[in-house]
């Protein structure tokens, strides 16, 4: 049963997205029905979430195993308190060829009843319920009028964001989540007062299942996406180098490179916005790693060429001289398109495209940057051509001293047909394609096998600078 059929998008972006996955390289290769299919599977599969819950382990901290049998203690003997949202007893695989990821199945949809009492969340926190979590208060958009801690709830997503804070019902388009619990009453979560904090409602018949994480050793394991943390093993840090990570918030890839290299070295962590510094800064202290230093800085002007030769190398905050650091990665702020799940995208187009220059422009720096024999990695959440492959080609053609290098690993599929890259260039990216399985035979049905293509949508590219 398919519960959230396809996303919403707007339908100037509907076209938009079709034509890359019709373009003509791609038609000639795999033909129109193909083409079509593809196009219709990803519209599916970004609605739903990927069937796997994947936690990055602290292997700087302590061995795989040793966390393995830890996380399941703790989620198990949540479930025992009835705290969890699963039934049966968690079972948690270590990835075949990642060695420090550990994989939990997500299952659903499962059939739920739904009642008559209704709770509506913003989408962001709807697309986080459906990934495990509970319903954090800040998240609730309208509850019933008389609601009181206790009394079991419908929660339902707002697709459009439409539902104004504090309503009483929303008729407006919407999904359903599951049934929980509420924590609080309505007073409470809408105080004018005191915003509201911690849980709204406990999930305890979720329409996908797996166990919550909140605040399950924080130290040893660290939820992120799969594609997110190849990136940092593509990456390659090793010990004693100095590493830039341009757009580092909330940093869950800075210190994924930190604990690469055993924190022996240095990493660089910029972003431009202020406030996500702070969560940088907690993370790493979180996951106790000392080699992070985190700025609030706009990389596009992160190149001092001035001070060649006259600045310490090691001690100075951005803007730093040409050919700084061993390896740049370049996580591209992005339009997204890959993240899963998502039912709806209310951007317009104009926004959707508003970031290959940016992106561009943050590439220009990052090659100044980079030392002469260092390593680039470019990586984005999306599944446009012109934020991906467009870019590899562009960045060949402005930046000859560049050229691709195989990844390792390589666990996703090679880039998309459409920007003239060559067959020899394709087989060099990595794009994680969950359309590519969705819904077809060849999916495997049962983790491992299963989480490396059942996915977000993303794409790494890496570059050697001679
Ligand atoms: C894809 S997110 C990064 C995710 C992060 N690498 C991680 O793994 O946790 C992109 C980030 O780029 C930041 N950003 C956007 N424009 C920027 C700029 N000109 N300079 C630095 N950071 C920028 C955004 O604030 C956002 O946090």
């Amino acid at each position: 049963m398919s519960v959230f059929p396809r996303i919403s998008l707007k339908p100037e972006v509907n076209d938009y997205l079709k034509n890359v996955f019709l373009n003509k390289e791609l038609l000639a290769a795999v033909g129109l029905q193909e083409a079509e299919s593809r196009f219709q599977r990803l519209l599916t599969c970004l609605a739903h979430p990927p069937g796997h819950t994947c936690v990055r382990a602290s292997t700087h901290l302590a061995p795989l195993m040793e966390i393995r049998h830890k996380l399941e203690e703790e989620l198990n003997k949540q479930q025992m308190c009835g705290a969890s949202t699963g039934e049966v007893s968690v079972k948690i695989l270590p990835h075949p060829s990642i060695p420090d990821v550990l994989l939990l199945p997500v299952t659903g949809p499962r059939p739920v009843q739904q009642l008559s009492s209704e709770v509506v969340v913003g989408a962001q926190c709807g697309s986080a319920v459906l990934r495990g979590a509970h319903v954090f208060a800040p998240g609730i958009m309208a509850s019933p009028k008389f609601m009181k801690s206790g009394d079991v709830v419908s929660v339902f997503s707002d697709l459009e964001g439409k539902c104004t804070r504090g309503a009483k019902s929303f008729q407006g388009k919407r999904a359903f989540l599951g049934n929980g619990v509420a924590e609080m009453d309505r007073s409470s979560i809408f105080c004018p007062d005191e915003p509201a904090k911690g849980i709204g409602v406990r999930m305890v018949e979720p329409l996908y299942q797996s166990p919550s994480f909140d605040g399950v050793l924080p130290s040893l394991a660290f939820l992120q996406n799969l594609p997110s943390v190849v990136v940092g093993h593509v990456l390659g840090p090793c010990p004693g180098e100095r590493i830039l990570d341009m757009c580092a918030a909330p940093g869950g890839k800075t210190c994924h490179i930190a604990a690469l290299m055993g924190d022996q070295g240095e990493v660089v962590a910029l972003d431009r916005i202020r406030n996500k510094i702070d969560r940088i800064r907690q993370n790493a202290q979180t996951l106790h790693l000392h080699s992070i230093k985190a700025y609030c800085f706009n990389s596009t002007q992160a190149v001092n060429s001035s001070c060649v030769s006259l600045c310490p190398v090691h001690t100075a905050g951005p803007p730093f001289p040409p050919e700084s650091f061993d390896r740049v990665l370049l996580d591209a702020p992005c339009s997204g398109l890959g993240q899963r799940p998502n039912m709806a995208v209310t951007w317009s187009l104009k926004e959707i495209c508003s970031y290959q220059p940016l992106q561009r422009k943050l590439f220009r720096a990052a090659v100044q940057l980079l030392k002469k024999g260092g390593v680039l990695v470019y990586s984005t959440c999306t599944v446009t051509l012109a934020e991906n492959e467009e870019q590899v080609a562009w960045a060949l053609d402005t930046f000859p001293q560049l050229t691709l290098q195989p990844q390792d690993p390589h666990i996703g599929a090679e880039g998309m047909l459409g920007a003239g890259l060559s067959p020899e260039q394709l087989r060099l990216l990595q794009r994680f394609s969950p359309e590519l399985s969705w819904d077809q035979a060849d999916m495997p049905t049962a983790l491992p096998g299963k989480a490396n293509r059942d996915t977000i949508g993303f794409f790494i590219a890496k570059f050697l600078k001679n």
